[in-house]
């Protein structure tokens, strides 16, 4: 069986106070009724970290992510923020490659390629972003687009390394604006990186690995999407910054 994960990215949003809040709502509203098997991550801020980290210390079924790092360990590289620092003061998980990393900060596959290095090199799970824009799903060559974001970025990974990646399948044309994918096109883009990635490291690891589907995923949708066999859970933006909303996806397994 593979790893559920439900991740809450909560991108440039709460203050400490409302992020607080946010954590501790979710703790007590998932503590009996969550299956066993389903991880719950969550992203704050990277100021929020340690004070997140404090509350969800004690229950089992919360971890942390960051949503960034450096492609360096240390040095002169004024606000930048690295694996090492992350993993001291307790993150697990780290979001590589987000669309709007890769929009706004014009992150390329090779860098990443080198994040998700130095995250693992720390003991760091990578959850791997990656996912087309509209014009390249209207022109019909999405799944060689996406395919290649994941062979530039994870495939010069060994197999015991790349056995530690979480992939998030997020269309762009899906994020913020209101419109999913539908569980089919979800579910057929799930498939394709599966085999592609059985094509590389084998059905066996191809078969546990994690791929969550991230793009207007709320509660009224979530079920639907989770039903689909290759779809593993999902990364989830605005309805994460609501308690009952997150809980509830969480719940649609
Ligand atoms: O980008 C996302 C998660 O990383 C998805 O965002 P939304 O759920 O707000 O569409």
């Amino acid at each position: 069986m593979r790893q559920k994960i439900v991740a809450g990215n909560w991108k440039m949003n709460n203050t400490l106070d409302e992020g607080l809040k946010l954590t501790s709502e979710i703790i007590n509203m998932i503590s009996d009724e969550v299956r066993g098997d389903v991880t719950v991550v969550l992203a704050p801020s990277f100021v929020h970290l340690t004070r997140v980290k404090s509350l969800i210390k004690d229950t089992k079924k919360v971890h942390l992510a960051a949503q960034n790092c450096s492609e360096h360990t240390s040095g002169a590289y004024t606000g930048e923020v690295s694996a090492p620092m992350l993993a001291s003061v307790g993150v697990e998980y780290v979001i590589i490659g987000h669309s709007e990393r890769r929009e706004y900060f014009n992150e390329t596959n090779e860098q990443l390629a080198r994040k998700v290095d130095i995250a693992l090199a720390n003991d760091l799970i990578p959850i791997f972003c990656c996912g087309e824009a509209l014009e390249v799903r209207e022109n019909g060559l999405y799944h060689e687009f996406v395919c290649n974001q994941v062979k530039d970025s994870l495939f010069h990974l060994h197999d015991d390394q790349f056995s530690k990646v979480v992939i998030a399948y997020e269309p762009i044309w899906a994020i913020g604006t209101g419109k999913t994918a539908s569980s089919d096109q979800a579910q057929e883009m799930h498939a394709t990186l599966r085999e592609y990635i059985g094509e590389r490291y084998g059905t066996d690891i191809a078969e546990k690995t994690p791929i969550l589907y991230g793009g207007s995923c709320k509660p009224d949708n979530a079920k639907e999407l989770f039903a689909c066999k290759d779809v593993d859970g999902g990364l989830i933006g605005g309805a994460s910054l609501k308690s009952r909303d997150f809980t509830d996806i969480i719940k649609s397994f």
